[in-house]
């Protein structure tokens, strides 16, 4: 068996207590063998965690990782506007090298900011895995689908890419990479295509992931053409199953969050996309009292506008607060088990906690630094202080990631030339240079 220790830092364990211990890992089986005291001398390899936090790596529950390449590309419009002008024109010139250059720059700051894990809906999706396996993560990823200005054929086309997608990729990169069929939204994907394919995809055996009532603007063309609410709308097409999981969650009224409870479908949260499109508030505080899981996710870079969990996972206390007109909403702890445990529930991964047996998925933080100083409580300075630079080691799957800043499974600088190389032939191929 090959070890790995982490020595001497302060653990963060399920039940949010922080403890002096060293975490011992099996790296041949990916996975946390023991959690104690003198481990230090036990692994073939060892992480310095002196003076540092041992935290669940961060799952990322919601994201369209290539459009790390997107970053910056437009910003300060509402999401229809911004989909519709700029991003889907834009994403009508990627082609398959662009999405690998982005994905692989998105899975760089990923792995530097202590992500470990994520859900990803995107087109190329081959690339997508192709990036993931190459740098050391986990993933659920998906086609998605929109059919929404295209004709039967295109529409069917894309539906069965996704279903195809979901049932070759489960199980890809020695099981680091699991699917899910994703439908874009309720409102971008015809309701004679969901009628058809979502028996399908439950065949595939594979959950089902879409945005959803992101904006007002989506919530009301299915009341006035249905009759009812959004999610009730996805219920009927059976849609909101226990695996399933959906983003945003903004515009969810009373009976949408009890169906989303009865039914035990997840949230993910994006905070950071929803005030930068003012999309408005999710419920968040509401939806974890009615015992929905929530995670958290980023959205993709172009929306938020990094891929950091640390960033997000401050937006999601602080707005969590501001929704519920209640300091006390969305505390902490609450944030620092969306971001770990709660996001893993809801994306079906077992990772997300520190505990023998589990996945040796995990985040070393620095804490000596001015802004995590002094140390009253390490869970506080995670949700509120700590920030993607204080990220020292990444570990995935028991293999190291990251060693002292220092990525091992991309190459940073080569990736970066790329991406910004790609990114000035997209914009210059979209006509922006003009
Ligand atoms: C068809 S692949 C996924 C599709 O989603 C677009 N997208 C990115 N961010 C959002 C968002 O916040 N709401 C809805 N759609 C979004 C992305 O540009 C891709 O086209
Ligand atoms: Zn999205």
């Amino acid at each position: 068996m090959t070890t790995l220790s982490i020595t001497g830092g302060r653990v963060l364990r399920p039940d949010a207590t922080v403890t002096r211990a060293d975490v011992l890992v099996d790296q041949d089986a990916g996975e946390i063998l023991e959690i104690g005291s003198d481990l230090a001398g036990e692994g073939n390899e060892t992480l310095d965690a002196e003076g540092s936090l041992v935290t669940p790596g961060f799952v990322n529950g919601h994201c369209h990782v290539a459009m790390s390449l997107l970053r910056g590309y437009a910003d300060d419009k509402p999401l229809d506007a911004w989909l519709q002008e700029d991003i889907w024109p834009a994403e009508g010139e990627l082609t398959a090298e662009d999405v690998r250059t982005g994905a692989e720059l998105g899975l760089l700051e990923m792995i530097k900011s202590g992500t470990t894990a994520f859900a990803d809906m995107y087109f190329d999706v081959p690339e997508i895995a192709a990036a993931v396996e190459e740098a050391g993560l986990r993933a659920r990823l998906g086609h998605g689908i929109v059919t929404v200005a295209k004709d039967d054929e295109g529409a069917r086309a894309d539906a069965e890419t996704s279903l195809e997608v979901a049932r070759e990729y489960d199980g890809a990169a020695d099981g680091r990479i699991s699917t899910a069929f994703m439908p874009h939204s309720l409102t971008t994907v015809g309701t004679e295509y969901l009628e058809e394919f979502v028996p399908k995809a439950r065949d595939a055996g594979v959950p089902i992931h879409y945005h959803a009532n992101e904006t007002e603007d989506e919530v009301a063309p299915i009341v006035e053409e249905e009759g009812v609410r959004p999610l009730a709308y996805a219920a009927e097409r059976g849609m909101l199953e226990p695996e399933d999981f959906v983003a945003h969650g903004v515009h969810v009224d009373e009976s949408e969050i009890q169906l989303l409870a009865e039914a035990g479908t997840s949230v993910i949260h994006c905070p950071a996309s929803n005030m930068k499109l003012a999309s408005g508030m999710a419920p968040v505080q509401r939806l974890r009292d009615a015992g929905v899981t929530v995670g958290l996710g980023t959205d993709g870079a172009a929306s938020n506008n990094d891929l950091s969990m640390l960033d997000e996972a401050r937006d999601a206390a602080m707005l969590g607060k501001l929704a519920a007109a209640d300091a006390a909403a969305v505390p902490a702890e609450a944030v620092a088990e969306m971001m770990t445990a709660g996001s893993a529930d809801a994306i079906g991964l077992e990772s997300g906690r520190l505990e023998e047996g589990a996945p040796a998925d995990l985040a070393v933080i620095d804490l000596e630094k001015a802004h995590l100083t002094p140390r009253h409580d390490l869970v506080s300075h995670l949700a509120y202080a700590a920030a993607a630079a204080d990220v020292r080691h990444t570990v995935c799957d028991g293999r190291v990631l990251m060693r002292d800043r220092e990525v091992l499974t991309l190459d940073e600088a080569a990736v970066r030339e790329r991406a910004q190389a790609a990114a000035e032939a997209l914009s210059a191929r979209a006509g922006d240079d003009e």
